[in-house]
């Protein structure tokens, strides 16, 4: 059974003393897990433990059954004159999928996050939501083992962010295990569990006192 599973997790770095501690995680295909926590707390720092890219402090990480990894930030990235939906096909061919299977695929992904009137619009064409929406969608055309979205809706206005969240439980899969970091308590709300590292910071001499 594909899993992230992180035994007992602290981590900090010089100058930042505990972010977190005695963190222990068990996250699953088919959910959607927030991982919310103030500013700073260690969010972005959790996702690149998770991913790999960084060693914890304490405790350890086991990825069980993931190859891939994608990665969906908080700034859309994209070719400005390549279509929206090349974007999305171009996924999925990579995956060694037939030109026109991927694109009746592609079409169908885009439909469900609200992509199919700008599917023959240029990326640099795209709105700051559509283009979101559509990182999302090619996130969920590549199928990664482990899918870490980073503040999904940080560089967005409510309304933008709104067109987002709505979609955000669609990138749950089968098979994918799927983590988005945010502030946003919609996004939140849009994830089927919440990880909340508030929980897990240090007591320190305040706390203790309290
Ligand atoms: N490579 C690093 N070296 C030193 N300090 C770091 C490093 N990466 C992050 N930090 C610090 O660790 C703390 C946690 O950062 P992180 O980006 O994980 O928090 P966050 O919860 O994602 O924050 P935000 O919600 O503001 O994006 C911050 O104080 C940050 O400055």
């Amino acid at each position: 059974m594909r899993a992230v599973l992180g035994h007992d997790l602290g981590h900090s770095f010089p100058g930042t003393g505990e972010l977190f501690t005695g963190l222990d995680l068990e996250i699953v295909p088919g959910e959607v897990v927030a991982l919310v926590g103030p500013s700073g707390s260690g969010k972005s720092t959790l996702l690149s433990i998770i991913a790999g890219w960084e060693q914890p402090r304490a405790g350890r990480v086991e990825r069980r059954g993931i190859v891939t990894t994608g990665w969906v930030f908080q700034n859309p990235h994209g070719v400005a004159r390549r279509t929206a939906l090349d974007h999305v096909v171009l996924a999925l061919l990579a995956q060694g999928g037939r030109r026109r299977l991927s694109e009746e695929r592609a079409r169908r992904i885009m439909a469900s996050f609200n992509l199919e009137s700008v599917a023959q619009r240029p990326f640099r064409a795209l709105s700051g939501g559509e283009a979101q929406r559509l990182m999302l969608a090619r996130a969920v055309a590549l199928a990664p083992d482990l899918l870490l979205v980073d503040e999904p809706t940080a560089q967005l206005d409510m309304h933008t962010a709104a067109t987002v969240n709505e979609v955000l439980a669609k990138i749950a899969q089968d098979n994918s295990i799927v983590v988005v970091a945010t502030h946003d308590p919609h996004t939140r709300d849009a994830c089927s569990r919440v990880i909340d590292l508030a929980s897990y910071q240090a007591t320190g001499v305040e706390g203790a006192l309290a």
